[in-house]
């Protein structure tokens, strides 16, 4: 078992608060590191035909006796055609996530005082701050976040763990443990539709890592010219995400088209990434001129010392293998030396 400190470290250059810019008197214009040129404005689909057909997927219907099958079929249409989609009847009861969502606000309203005890240190990635900077003249998103490992627990920064706000730490804790089982229904139902032997699936996730990145978007009173976070696809096996206070920003590429996530009510949004026959969607966040956007993203990734490759069951039956195999820490120690790109990761490991 390894120690705090003994696992190899990502991190991030240090960057300034948005929420501090933003509160700082007669701030009107933004500073030329956020202005966007290079980020695509026009081509989101105005009618909503395309969002209404993001698929929604009956968490209850997945595990009745009666109504497994065409859910699981659902399921099947909604990784392959997607790779996004919304969540219902997962359990989480609607008060606490009301609850979540109180006290994510406080949290990003705590004084800069207090921020500053839980932000980001040199050569570590977790904590308030940004991920993915990688230069001085990088552009930058008009969010905050902050990150913190919350599996395994072995893997946890005390440092952190012990200067959150006691309640929010329970809240955070019991969240984590609700979204983790929900994520293993998830792979065990995907691991069936894809043939996959279940004891390969749960070996692969065994010692699951799992990190929440909470991001604050504060409104900004030039929202067309920047981004609240670039176009990307998660690294993760699996991203569970609440679009906490159902404030729109959300938007999926779609047959090249950005299609927006409308929040729907205490739903959860899905995002995997597998192999080449389940897909991973390019995604982004928009910023708005009147009120700030809070998300919640729970990602789960094998174990860090997990060697992540193809399904062998998968590959015995196609006789061929598409992708490499490396390990989890390999694979992001990749991810986290590179700005976001909207390129999925993934193509990293591509045969
Ligand atoms: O804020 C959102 O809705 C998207 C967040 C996201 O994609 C991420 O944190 O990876
Ligand atoms: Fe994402």
């Amino acid at each position: 078992m390894e120690a705090e400190g003994e696992e190899r470290q990502w991190s991030s250059l240090i960057v300034p608060s948005v929420l501090e810019i933003v509160k700082e008197k007669n701030f009107a214009t933004v500073p030329p590191r956020y202005i966007r040129p290079d980020q695509e404005k026009t081509e989101i689909l105005n009618d909503s035909s395309l969002s209404s057909e993001i698929p929604v997927i009956d968490m209850k219907r997945l595990c009745s006796v009666s109504a497994m099958d065409s859910e699981l079929k659902k399921l099947d249409f909604a990784c392959q055609d997607w790779g996004f989609f919304q969540l219902v009847n997962h359990g989480i009861d609607s008060s606490f996530l009301d609850k979540l969502e109180t006290e994510v606000q406080e949290f990003f309203n705590l004084s800069m005082e207090e921020k500053q005890k839980l932000w980001q240190r040199n050569g570590d990635f977790e904590g308030f701050g940004q991920v993915n900077i990688v230069s001085e003249d990088q552009k930058l998103d008009w969010g905050d976040m902050f990150i913190l490992t919350t599996e395994p627990i072995r893997s946890r920064k005390s440092h952190l763990f012990s200067k959150l706000p006691p309640s929010f730490r329970e809240t955070l804790e019991t969240y984590s443990s609700q979204v983790k089982s929900i994520a293993k229904i998830l792979f065990a139902k995907m691991a069936s539709v894809l043939e996959i032997k279940q004891e390969e699936m749960e070996d692969l996730f065994d010692d699951v890592w799992q990190s929440i990145k909470i991001n604050y978007y504060p409104p900004c009173p030039q929202p067309d010219q920047v981004i609240g976070l670039t176009p990307h696809s998660d690294a993760a096996g699996l991203t569970i995400l609440l679009q906490v206070n159902q404030v729109e920003g959300l938007q999926i590429k779609k047959d090249g088209k950005w299609v927006v996530v409308k929040p729907l009510q205490d739903a959860l949004v899905v995002n995997i990434i597998t192999n080449g026959r389940y897909r991973s969607i390019e995604h982004r966040a928009v910023v708005n001129s009147e009120k700030e956007r809070l998300s919640v993203a729970v990602f789960h990734s094998p174990g860090k010392e997990t060697i992540i490759g193809p399904a062998k069951s998968l590959v015995d039956r196609q006789k061929q293998s598409l992708f490499k195999s490396m390990s989890t820490q390999e694979y992001f120690d990749a991810f986290f030396a590179q700005k976001l790109n909207g390129k999925s990761h993934l193509d990293l490991m591509r045969i």
